[in-house]
């Protein structure tokens, strides 16, 4: 079901035009990639999405209201690339501050230190905080509200591993509670873990029809086979076109899945996973942008 709708959304910067005419709605539980190039114009559109800038023309709604009116933000919360955090107050004092404006209890704010982690240190002044500790608080504050979509600008720049693998968890346990998210990253490789979605910005355009997986990509199955029995001796019976890797079987895309996973069933072969080969979120960039590497 579509919640977020943005119509025609134009920006410019003096004479430049950042966005131009950009049209696109989001649905319940999607997670969204958006990706370009330094200045290519995802932190204005997100910014535009939430009135933080002013736009030419264009309307942006979620379920119907529009950006201009308050109560749109009780649906939508935003982590901007740049920290806004009030270094004498603590993470508490924060959290305290966002629930008095929403009119939530003590027990919503406890819930969120509880869900982020952030109990040990949530009572510190900011300014003795890491980055990362940072980046906790300000995902904590995103969420407090419930919101139905957030989006991320740059969520995982100057995080260590360990975070950045705690944040790819938190995404997906908020996606698993329904929410939206839109993310900018210039990780790719983190992207292609979270998502199947890619936009592109680019020219102020969006291009958002490029899915990570195709309809017509082969799937891959991973089995492991009883003692004695080859992959290759059970598929060379099937009159099933195919292709192997090691213990992977890659289908062709023109005969159904279905065929092949009777087969090896039926000749006692165990199926471990079936998925679709995702393309490379890489080279689809460089294609897309053009780079050009030595
Ligand atoms: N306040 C401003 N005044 C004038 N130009 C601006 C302003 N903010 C951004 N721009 C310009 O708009 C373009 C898009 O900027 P934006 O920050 O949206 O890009 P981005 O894709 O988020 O880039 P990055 O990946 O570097 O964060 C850039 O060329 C930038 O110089």
């Amino acid at each position: 079901m579509s919640i977020l709708n943005v119509n025609q959304l134009t920006k410019n910067y003096g004479k430049r035009s950042i966005l131009k005419e950009i049209t696109f709605e989001m649905n319940e539980g999607d997670i969204i990639g958006l990706v370009g190039p330094n200045g290519a114009g995802k932190s204005t559109l997100m910014r535009s999405v939430l009135a933080l800038e002013d736009v030419e023309s264009g309307s942006v709604r979620i379920k119907g209201i529009s950006n201009q009116n308050p109560e749109f933000f009780r649906y939508v919360t935003f982590l901007p690339s740049d920290n806004y955090l009030y270094m004498h107050l603590t993470g508490y004092d924060h959290l305290a501050f966002v629930a008095s404006i929403y009119n939530l209890d003590t027990k919503e704010i406890d819930e969120v230190i509880q869900l982020i982690g952030i109990r040990t240190y949530v009572n510190n002044p900011v300014k003795s905080y890491s980055y990362g500790m940072r980046q906790h608080l300000l995902i904590t504050l995103s969420i407090l509200t419930k919101p139905l979509i957030i989006l991320m600008d740059e969520p995982f720049n100057g995080l260590d591993p360990t975070s950045v693998i705690e944040l790819k968890e938190l995404i997906r346990a908020l996606h698993a509670k329904g929410i939206s998210l839109l993310i900018s990253t210039h990780n790719l490789d983190i992207l292609e873990d979270l998502t199947n979605t890619i936009w592109f910005i680019k020219d102020g355009e969006l291009v958002k029809n490029d899915m990570l997986i195709d309809g017509n990509d082969p799937f891959q199955i991973e089995v492991r086979m009883p003692a004695e029995m080859s992959l290759e001796n059970v598929m060379s019976d099937s009159q099933l076109p195919y292709r192997l890797l090691d213990n992977r079987l890659f289908t062709d895309p023109a005969y159904e899945l279905e065929k092949y996973l009777e087969w090896l069933i039926k000749n006692g072969v165990t199926i471990q996973s079936v998925n679709r080969s995702k393309r490379n979120l890489e080279e689809m960039y460089k294609s897309f942008y053009e780079v050009n590497v030595r």
